[in-house]
């Protein structure tokens, strides 16, 4: 196995004449959690869908387990064990929760019998238990995120891309979001990168991090040493005039 999950090496996008990423390296260490860090238009979701397979490289490459993906199809990178979530979660919204699941799981060639306890354990796994048979527009946006997270665990993924998963949930239910998370790290050896804007949801949760600004790497390490940076003080804690 190579020493990196994911190594995203010199990574160039470009719309047009914008410079989305900038020559980005991004090495993630199988069972670690990694947090993209910047403040808004920095490239954190550009470099999410470059590693999704949604948006091409202009320049550079992406490698998962020390093999070249940078030309495989998303559908591919799936297989291969990349999932995401989105910042916006989408739910089959007429369907129940546990068939929800039962899409992710079926379109990997599973039978629909297995399909639905299959389902069912994602479901209780992600606490979603009680809902399992309720249609999925009843439920609240942290439960929708509970949700996304147990349509991404059906792909039976080994990087999951975790795209603000506390937004817009409310305040007490962001600790049972997070000790979730660490449960994906921990007891089913997952590993996550995560965009999130709240600082204090990654000191919980983060191993390591990368803090990303107008595209372009600006610091790289641990989670507690990138905090630490003036940068990204200035943006995150408030430090200095910005
Ligand atoms: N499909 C696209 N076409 C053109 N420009 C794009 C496209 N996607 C992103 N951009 C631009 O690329 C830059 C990086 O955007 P990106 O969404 O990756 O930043 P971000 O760090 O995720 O920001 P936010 O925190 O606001 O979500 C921005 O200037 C954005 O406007």
């Amino acid at each position: 196995m190579a020493e990196h999950l994911l190594d995203v090496n010199q990574v160039t996008v470009r719309f047009g004449g914008l410079v989305a990423l900038d020559r980005v390296d991004l090495h993630v260490e199988p069972g670690r959690t990694t947090a993209i860090l910047g403040p808004n238009g920095a490239g954190k979701t550009t470099l999410f869908n470059a590693v999704a397979g949604v948006v091409h490289p202009t320049s550079g490459a992406i490698s998962l387990d020390g093999r070249d993906i940078t030309k495989a199809l998303p559908s591919r990178r799936s297989r291969d064990g990349i999932a995401r979530t989105f910042q916006i979660t989408q739910p089959f919204v007429g369907l129940t929760v546990r068939e929800n699941v039962m899409v992710s799981i079926v379109s990997r060639g599973v039978a629909m019998r297995e399909a639905r306890d299959e389902a069912a354990e994602y479901v209780s796994f992600v606490g979603l238990g009680p809902k399992m048979d309720e249609p999925a527009r009843t439920l609240s946006t942290g439960q929708r995120k509970r949700l996304e997270l147990a349509r991404a665990l059906a792909t039976k993924p080994r990087l999951l891309l975790l795209d603000e998963v506390t937004g817009g949930v409310d305040r007490p239910s962001i600790p049972e979001i997070l000790d979730l998370i660490r449960r994906l790290r921990d007891e089913r050896g997952i590993t996550i990168v995560v965009v999130e804007h709240n600082m204090e949801v990654l000191f919980g949760l983060a191993d390591d991090a990368v803090f990303l600004n107008r595209g372009e790497v600006v610091v790289t390490g641990s989670m507690a040493e990138v905090a630490e940076h003036e940068a990204v003080r200035r943006i995150y804690l408030g430090d200095g005039d910005a």
